[in-house]
């Protein structure tokens, strides 16, 4: 029994009742959004780890991507990315590992973190034939079995790159055409085979083997702009539809899905993409990379990529996919990796701040770190920074006799106003 069956009847499981107890919401509304598929809940039934709810109601959450590639192999670099992603607070990892052994890389990591661990099998389908495009079908399914079996709790699989976008992208003025790696090997896959993707084609397939092990599906944007004028054309909105079709299917067979967003999107569209992509999915939680806001800021794509997501924060966004300062350019270091999430971390609680569900929660710290400040409560506001070593390092890189900090050194507008009062005033 899947937890979304679990959960449609009626039942409130220990996964369900955990999430609830972290975001500190009733059970019972967890429960019947898990019913809905509003509300993500990714544990293979293999696996015990900290269940983690994404969604409606829930706290925005946080991936780090990690993995080799064909040019920097070094497994245990990758392991040391991913506890360092989780011991600073990402909910889940993506084993995205392209060179090596990746049965190995993929095993360690399932046993080096405590959340939730997605895949692309397609990458590793492509990985056992010579080229991409002479994998078969059954490379790819057997694939996704085998993560399944091995515990992956999610796996991105590119269903929407099927005939019908493939259509709309031939006919479009595309820039830049796909950028999602899993997206290019499915489009050449369909171009020298002249047949539809196997796992659209086959997708009742593909929820079967996802039922087995309760692995959730992370429905994937293989069509997704990769540069500012490319966002919201046809074959993006092509994909979103069928992604909205294949998210009906899996919840009728009660496997549990998200969906993946943009890309390169310009700051005025992104409401458009996340409206259109809510609408158009029956509200799936939606999984964003980025949407990156601007094409010209290699070096500061994390940048980039927070303020394209707490925009989009604004108008639905449950599932931040850290984007690092490496961006375009290499394979993160471990300091990109830190730096990709602390950025990311900012930007899912400035969504926090207005989401129904976590916003008294984050509320409470922002209030906390006003009182803080207003008492110049230096201590205080280490602890509830966001990076408190970071704050607390920059604070002591200047020197400051006074209780201020070196800004303003004596003219300290709060304690000049302090004074002025001389504690008469509301509020103290
Ligand atoms: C889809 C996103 O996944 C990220 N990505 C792809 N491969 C890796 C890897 N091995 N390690 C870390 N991030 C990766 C890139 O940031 C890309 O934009
Ligand atoms: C948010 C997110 N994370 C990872 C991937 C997989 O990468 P790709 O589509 O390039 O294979 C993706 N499509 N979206
Ligand atoms: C597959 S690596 C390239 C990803 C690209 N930066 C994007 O925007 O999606
Ligand atoms: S340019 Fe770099 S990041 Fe982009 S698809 Fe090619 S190898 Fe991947
Ligand atoms: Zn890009």
């Amino acid at each position: 029994m899947t937890l979304m069956e679990d959960a449609k009847r009626g039942i409130i499981t220990p996964a369900i009742d955990a999430v609830a107890k972290a975001e500190g919401i009733d059970p019972e509304i967890v429960r019947s959004c898990v019913a809905k598929g509003l509300i993500a809940i990714p544990i293979n039934n293999r696996r015990e780890i900290r269940p983690v709810g994404i969604g409606k109601y829930m706290s925005t959450k946080i991936n780090a991507n990690v993995g080799t590639s064909r040019d920097c192999i070094d497994i245990d670099a990758e392991i040391e990315k991913a506890k360092t992603a989780e011991a600073f607070g990402a909910h889940a990892v993506m084993d995205l590992s392209t060179g090596g052994n990746l049965d190995e890389i993929r095993t360690r990591i399932l046993k080096s973190v405590n959340i939730p661990v997605g895949t692309v099998p397609i990458y590793q389908a492509a990985a056992s034939r010579k080229v991409v495009v002479e994998m078969t079908s059954d490379d790819m399914f057997n694939a996704v079995r085998k993560h399944a079996e091995q515990g992956v709790d999610f796996v991105t699989v590119h269903a929407g790159v099927n005939l019908n976008s493939l259509e709309r992208l031939r006919q479009s003025e595309r820039i830049m055409n796909v950028v999602s790696r899993g997206g290019s090997f499915t489009l050449a896959w369909m171009l020298h085979n002249g047949e539809d993707n196997p796992f659209y084609a086959e997708y009742d397939y593909l929820l079967e083997i996802a039922k087995e092990y309760d692995m959730t599906l992370s429905l994937g944007d293989g069509m997704r702009p990769g540069c500012i004028a490319d966002a919201s054309d046809r074959p993006k909105f092509m994909e979103f539809i069928t992604l909205g079709e294949l998210v009906k299917r899996a919840r009728a067979a009660n496997v549990q899905t998200f969906v993946e967003g943009p890309g390169h999107v310009p700051l005025n569209e992104i409401e458009l993409s996340v409206r259109g992509m809510k609408e158009l999915c029956n509200d799936a939680p939606l999984y964003l990379l980025g949407p990156l806001v601007t094409d010209i800021a290699p070096g500061f794509d994390h940048i980039t990529g927070a303020i394209g997501g707490a925009v989009a924060g604004m108008h639905g966004t449950d599932f931040l996919c850290m984007v690092t300062p490496s961006e375009h350019l290499a394979l993160p270091t471990l300091d990109d990796i830190k730096e990709g999430l602390l950025v990311t971390k900012v930007a899912a609680h400035t969504i926090d701040l207005i989401k129904e569900g976590p916003r008294e929660r984050a509320w409470e710290k922002d209030l906390a770190m006003a009182y803080a400040r207003r008492d110049l409560d230096w201590e205080k506001q280490f602890e509830l920074a966001i990076d408190g070593n970071r704050a607390r390092k920059i604070r002591n890189a200047r020197k400051t006799e006074s209780d201020t900090c070196s800004m303003c050194g004596d003219l300290c507008a709060l304690k000049i106003v302090k004074e002025a009062f001389d504690g008469k005033k509301k509020g103290e």
